[in-house]
């Protein structure tokens, strides 16, 4: 009797992590192990195109992110999305993945609910599940009845209880102990010269301390 081999599954965490915070930790560990995953991909993107005003430099960005993941098991690192010029879109990132890593093995997009009430606005939101399973766990008091109607029939059509065994095309939801916390609220609390650091891994806060992030705007743009 042959015995099913587990599809290899691998979650994509993009985000601006401006900067990247415990919240950004606790999704990648709540998905990683509800799905569950093989490996946590973390993203950060090039261009934020639907962010107002100029996020900090890629390149503290990068940094920050590569000290939170630093060596926890399965976690890993992608630039692709700092590495291409222009807006960053996620359909770009998965259909780039898709080619490299091939057609068997999962993707899973993984969102906090905050980002899948506003999938209607992404850049060819349609595309995303052929290439990709999304993965979503509540951010703060979003309900569904509240969703754009577009992605309440994505919902709909494409909801599922757990990840099925396939590469993409599914819509599923995990749960998360709320962290309440954002990158926003962050910035202003560093700027106001306060060091939050329960909300901060802490080669992340030593890497601002150390560049004087957020501290005058002076390393945005
Ligand atoms: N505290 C949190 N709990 C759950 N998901 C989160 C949390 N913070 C961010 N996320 C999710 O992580 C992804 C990347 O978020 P992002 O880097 O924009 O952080 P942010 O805190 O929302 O930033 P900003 O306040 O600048 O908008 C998004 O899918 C977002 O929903
Ligand atoms: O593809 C798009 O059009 C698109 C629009 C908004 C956000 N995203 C992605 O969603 C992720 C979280 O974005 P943000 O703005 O909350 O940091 C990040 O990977 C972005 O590239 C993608």
């Amino acid at each position: 009797m042959k015995i099913p081999v587990a599809r290899k599954r691998i979650g994509l965490l993009g985000g601006t992590f401006d900067p990247i915070h415990v919240g950004h930790l606790a999704l990648a560990r709540a998905a990683q192990q509800a799905l569950p995953l093989d490996e946590v991909r973390f993203l950060p993107t090039g261009h934020s195109w639907q962010k107002q005003g100029a996020a900090t430099a890629a390149e503290h960005r990068l940094a920050m992110t590569r000290l939170a993941v630093g060596d926890t098991p399965g976690w890993t690192v992608d630039t692709r999305e700092i590495d291409r010029a222009g807006a960053t879109y996620t359909v770009d990132t998965l259909r780039e993945l898709r080619e490299a890593l091939g057609p068997d093995l999962a993707l899973v997009l993984l969102l906090g609910s905050d980002q899948l009430r506003n999938l209607a606005t992404w850049h060819r939101y349609r595309e995303l599940l052929q290439h990709a399973h999304i993965a979503a766990t509540q951010r703060g008091p979003h309900r569904l009845a509240e969703f754009d109607p577009l992605v309440e029939v994505l919902v709909a059509t494409h909801g599922c209880d757990a990840l099925p065994d396939a590469p993409a095309g599914a819509i599923v939801f995990f749960r998360m102990p709320p962290v309440p916390v954002s990158a926003t609220v962050l910035r202003e609390a560093l700027a106001r010269g306060e060091r939050p650091a329960e909300l901060l891994p802490a080669p992340v806060l030593d890497y601002i301390d150390r560049h004087h992030l957020y501290q005058d705007g002076a390393a945005r743009g």
